[in-house]
């Protein structure tokens, strides 16, 4: 199985450290949300992977050679860095077909990879008039082209229509569930929440977390409850009377939070208070994201959980 290694790795452009001292593993049979601010060495870091620039020191290897020495790179790596790299006088499967024959791809995986990107009917147009949609998801058949083990995707969801946000989602799912390794870059929290199972987050170059979906959440939100009374003085005071700190909000909802939904509802039921809504709050991405990030500059040197 085929894993990305990155070890110490660091790339200055000037003054500016783009990555810095960065090192992380993103292993076969799931799929890895690359996650960070604008700026914070994302796109740097896939570069660098992918050969296309060079680092200012540390490596970064897909299993264990750097991507200059994969012979016939595209059968063991497919990436989507940029949807606007097609030539745009070209139909798209002529593009794919001269792909595929400078890198020595069978030429039926043109097809299937048209027909798994949604483009089959449009495969003879000019790329110029294609959406950017459209190019996003060329760009992603191109990638799966080699029909490789490894996948790096830099922002796959920019520009689809909600269809081709389910299509990408079910599509990262399967492509880790048959065993490869998938790289997905995004600011979409919630997309990635849908398709991640593990998360690398990067802030000013550095690492702030790698760890799975669920404990990078969980670590940093607790869920709450959601109620709704016709009576709130009663629910405060029930609330109140058994430690819990409830919020208002101006909508007229209350949240209770580090709470769960059982407590509540029964807590409310012995009081008396009516409930009109009780509902489990989900800790959601978003929420640890944003409790990570607007932090960072405090413990980015020492809040790493590799
Ligand atoms: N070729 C370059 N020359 C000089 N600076 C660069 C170059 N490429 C990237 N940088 C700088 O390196 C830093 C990291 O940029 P990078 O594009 O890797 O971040 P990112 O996490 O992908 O951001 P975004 O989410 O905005 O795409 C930024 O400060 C950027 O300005």
């Amino acid at each position: 199985m085929t894993s990305i290694e990155v070890r110490a790795l660091t790339k200055e452009y000037g003054p500016r450290r783009a990555v810095d001292a960065l090192t992380f593993q993103v292993l076969p049979g799931r799929v890895t949300g690359f996650l960070g601010p604008n700026g914070a060495g994302k796109s740097t870091t896939m570069r660098l992977v992918l050969g296309l620039d060079r680092p200012t020191s540390g490596t970064a290897t897909i299993g264990g050679s750097a991507y200059a020495a994969l012979r016939e790179p595209l059968c063991h790596v497919g990436a989507l860095l940029d949807a606007q790299a097609a030539h745009g006088s070209r139909t798209a499967r002529d593009h794919l077909r001269a792909l595929a024959a400078s890198n020595r791809i069978p030429v039926r995986r043109v097809d299937e990879v048209l027909e798994e990107a949604g483009l089959t009917p449009v495969a003879g147009r000019r790329v110029r008039t294609y959406s950017l949609g459209m190019r996003q998801r060329l760009g992603i058949a191109a990638a799966l082209l080699g029909d490789p083990a490894v996948v790096l995707l830099d922002e796959p969801s920019n520009g689809l229509d909600p269809e081709g946000i389910v299509w990408i989602r079910a599509l990262l799912r399967r492509l880790a569930g048959e065993g490869r390794t998938v790289l997905v870059s995004s600011h979409l929290m919630n997309e990635t929440a849908s398709f991640a199972d593990h998360l690398v987050v990067l802030g000013r170059g550095r690492l702030l977390a790698d760890t799975p979906l669920r404990e990078f959440i969980h670590a940093r939100v607790r869920p709450g409850v959601r109620i709704r009374t016709t009576d709130p003085g009663a629910l405060h005071r029930a609330l109140s009377g058994h430690g819990h700190e409830a919020v208002a909000h101006e909508d007229g909802h209350w949240t209770v939070p580090d709470a769960r939904v059982e407590d509540i509802g029964r807590l409310a039921s012995a009081a008396g208070v009516p409930i009109l809504e009780l509902a489990a709050e989900e800790a959601t991405l978003e929420q640890a994201y944003f409790d990570l990030t607007a932090t960072e500059t405090e413990f980015a040197a020492h809040h790493q959980e590799a």
